[in-house]
């Protein structure tokens, strides 16, 4: 049986110039609570992860506790690890994939968009950047910005920690317009050492600290707190009882608030059997959506949900939005029907 999608695990790329802070930021996500997190990284080798985090590799799942982290060298080549990652034997949130330095943003969001392996859907592409070192490195302000910042759903303006106080606004005015020459809807998130809200990039399964996650990790955890906070992350909700008319729903996928880095949710549409549920999840501009099995003709009273997530939302132009999405229909459009059908063949 094809998966739902509920049962696709979101795969994110995580990637940046050398030094940039990619594996700071990859520890920070580690040291949430509850969240069970997949990881590929190019060279073992070189994993620089905090040690406590690593629990084992993932031929040995047995190892796998909440919280904890499971690596695997890359040899077989990406769609390999991802078949085992995202094997639901493992109920992973997420999968994080840290590029080396020198890996070139597009081909690896590529690389996971088209990949073959089904349980995997895209969850969105990281570019970690070195406030500090920017326009002495990567660019030196004069010709086109970087075209990598054009992969990217999330950039992360790492180091600002780094940049003299008097100069910082000026540096940062300046390296998001560069961001944004490529992207101009990217979502920017500033951060020192890799700190930014996890609810931007996964959802935990469970809110607290799992009974089986590793001492260790709670430590980690403290330590790093104690660093310093991050930006808060907003979250609208928006539910709606019974079947929701599909054309308003493609109008915001198409086109999604502003500020709204995620939108997730279930919708119900009706149909010539019954209501029928489909997972929706945004990242960036990306939307990816399937129908959920079947549950027979009365087992439950369809709703619908959906919720924006980002940085910077106005929380009521945003409700507003995803309450114009989630407009009530007992029947759908024909238009509507066939503008979704459409998406949840190419998000197969
Ligand atoms: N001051 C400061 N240092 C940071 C920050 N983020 C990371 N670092 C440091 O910068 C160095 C490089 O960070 P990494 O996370 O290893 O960078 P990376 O992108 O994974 O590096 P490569 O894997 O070599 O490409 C480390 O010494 C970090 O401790 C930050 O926000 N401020």
């Amino acid at each position: 049986m094809p998966p739902t999608s509920a049962t696709r695990v979101p795969v994110v790329i995580l990637t940046g110039h050398l030094g940039s802070g990619k594996t700071t930021l990859l520890n920070h996500l580690l040291r949430q609570p509850g969240a069970r997190v997949g990881v590929v990284v190019n060279d073992f080798g070189d994993i620089n992860v905090d040690a406590g985090l690593v629990t084992g590799q993932v031929d040995e799942p047995a190892s796998i506790a909440g919280g904890c982290l499971c690596c695997l060298p890359d040899a077989g080549g990406l769609d390999d690890a991802l078949e085992k990652l995202t094997h639901p034997r493992l109920a992973l949130d997420v999968v994080i994939v840290e590029a080396s330095g020198l890996a070139e943003p597009g081909t690896l969001a590529r690389l996971v968009r088209f990949s073959g392996v089904e349980r995997v859907r895209s969850g969105g592409l990281i570019e970690v950047v070195d406030a500090s070192a920017y326009f002495d490195t990567l660019d030196d302000g004069r010709g086109p910005a970087p075209v990598r910042f054009a992969a990217a759903s999330l950039v992360v303006i790492n180091k600002t920690d780094l940049v003299p106080a008097a100069d910082r606004p000026g540096v940062l005015a300046r390296l998001e317009e560069r961001v944004r020459e490529h992207n101009p809807e990217v979502q920017i998130a500033y951060a020192v050492g890799g700190r930014i809200d996890p609810q931007l990039v996964y959802d935990a399964a469970v809110p607290e600290d799992p009974p089986d996650e590793l001492p260790i990790a709670a430590l980690l955890r403290e330590a790093a707190a104690s660093h310093g906070a991050h930006q808060h992350a907003r979250a609208v909700t928006v539910t709606t009882p019974g079947t929701i008319e599909p054309a308003r729903l493609l109008d915001l996928l198409e086109d999604p608030p502003e500020a709204a880095y995620r939108v997730k949710g279930t919708v119900a549409v009706a149909t010539g059997q019954g209501p029928r549920s489909y997972q929706v999840n945004l990242v960036g501009r990306s939307a990816h959506v399937a129908a959920e099995r079947r549950t027979g003709p009365g087992t439950a009273v369809p709703r619908s949900e959906l919720v924006a997530i980002g940085l910077e939302l106005d929380p009521d132009a945003v409700r507003q939005r995803l309450t114009d999405a989630l407009a009530p229909a007992e029947r759908p459009s024909t238009d509507g029907l066939r503008r979704l059908r459409q998406l949840v063949r190419v998000s197969l």
